[in-house]
């Protein structure tokens, strides 16, 4: 028996249209994308009526903070946060507790993914042992166990020798090296950007060079190494700068932005309050708008959330104390849509491209393709529903999120994942 999903709207990247498919899904991939309804008699059907059908969404970055910090979030509640919001396949990031740095932890994440979780987990290795920057983990029993890269996300990796040989150790095993960009000696002490938000409530700001000094050491590091380098959760005018000259002279560099980035200026910070922290802070209306044409240009690949959530017990402790974070995965998509594509900056494909192909182009995923072949991983959103953002609704344990009561447009209403409801409204 196979599963049709009749009556989806999927976007013609030659027209540049939405058009009427019917799509037959057997053995966990698309079998069939046809034009006419077929006889469906004798197979299961779902009927998305009109609505928009989407190869699944891909996340590059979050935090599932399992194991260690089930608090915040677990494998479970996570994907199930990433099922609700669109996505499909997520990458989650190292900085566990255990730190995901032996293959045993690799296992542990894989393994309970594969049996409780609701989307497809693909789990990145610390880059050094306990991310402390001292000594470089394992990587090919790292690689060996399922890791699908290296990173130390939640800090930069201070010593340029230490990451050269990270560069070149991944290179000879064929992976990718993900880079949080952050100098230390420029950050101390401060949670938000050096800008008008800081100067007007004598704060100590991170610059914007903290990020795009490491951009640059690590583009000239991957220059000489030739690993595929990834750039994370870029926030700054000068790190989409040197990303763009380094893609001009062939270096092999790839880079990502948050929603948040692109949505949110530190001017729009309403005061003291922790659900406007995350690593990289928001930084000024003029990066807003060079992180902005960054993606547009192509200089930044894809969209990915930096979902980070932590309890609002944690977040409670203010501006200066609250840990860095905010959660993406439930507000992502409508968050976007309404922004650029409502507001006609950006067509719909422009955005489905960069939540979709262009991450799997990038990491060489199978998915993110609404294609006869693929895995059968699909997301139905509405875009016409309407309504409020309400942290409380949220399946994440994370509610810290500064979206709470926008009002946004295009709501996920249902997410296939192998050819199963992952999730339905
Ligand atoms: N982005 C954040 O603000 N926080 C992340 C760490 C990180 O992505 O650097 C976290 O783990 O909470
Ligand atoms: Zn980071
Ligand atoms: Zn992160």
């Amino acid at each position: 028996m196979a599963l049709w999903v009749i009556n989806g709207k999927v976007w013609n990247k030659e027209t540049g249209k939405l058009e009427t498919k019917h799509l037959r899904i057997e053995d966990k991939r698309i079998s069939e994308l046809a034009d006419q309804l077929p006889d469906t008699a004798g197979h299961e059907v779902i009927d998305v009526q009109g609505k928009l059908l989407s190869a699944g969404f891909i996340d590059m970055h979050v935090h599932l903070r399992d194991p260690g910090f089930e608090y915040k979030e677990d494998i479970v509640t996570g994907t199930k946060a990433a099922a609700k919001g669109g996505f499909t396949t997520i990458a989650c990031m190292p900085n566990t507790r255990p730190v995901t740095d032996t293959p045993e932890t690799i296992r542990y994440i894989l393994d309970k993914a594969a049996s409780q979780g609701f989307v497809k987990v693909l789990p990145y290795a610390a880059i050094t042992k306990n991310e402390l920057g001292r000594e470089l983990t394992d990587f090919a029993a790292l690689k060996e166990a399922g890791a699908i890269g290296f990173t130390d996300d939640g800090v930069g990796v201070q010593n340029a020798q230490m990451m050269k040989d990270a560069m070149t150790l991944a290179q000879s095993l064929d992976m990718p090296i993900i880079a949080h960009c952050e100098d230390d000696t420029l950050v101390v002490g401060a949670a938000v950007t050096d800008g008008k938000f800081a100067r007007e409530n004598g704060l100590k700001g991170i610059p914007n060079e903290s990020e795009a000094i490491h951009v640059g050491r690590d583009v000239l590091l991957s220059e000489a190494t030739g690993v595929h380098y990834h750039v994370c959760h870029v926030s700054t005018e000068q790190s989409v700068r040197l990303i763009r000259l380094a893609k001009q002279v062939g270096i092999n560099v790839t880079a990502e932005v948050c929603p948040h980035h692109l949505v949110l200026s530190d001017e729009d910070i309403p005061g003291m309050d922790a659900n406007w922290k995350m690593n990289p802070p928001l930084r000024s209306p003029r990066d807003v708008e060079a992180v902005i044409e960054g993606l547009e240009d192509g200089t930044l690949d894809m969209i990915v959330t930096d979902h980070a959530p932590h309890s609002a017990e944690e977040k409670a402790r203010g501006m200066q104390l609250a840990p860095f974070g905010i959660t993406g995965f439930e507000t992502a998509f409508p968050l976007l849509y309404s922004k650029f594509v409502a507001t006609g900056r950006w067509s719909l494909g422009f955005l489905l491209q960069r939540m979709t192909t262009d991450p799997a182009r990038v990491f060489r995923l199978e998915s993110g393709r609404l294609e006869a072949g693929a895995p059968a991983d699909l997301t139905i959103v509405d875009l016409e529903s309407e309504r409020e953002v309400d942290p409380e609704s949220f399946v994440s344990k994370g509610k810290n999120t500064p979206f709470g009561g926008w009002k946004l447009q295009g709501w996920p209403v249902m997410t296939i994942v192998n050819g199963e409801v992952a999730w339905s409204e």
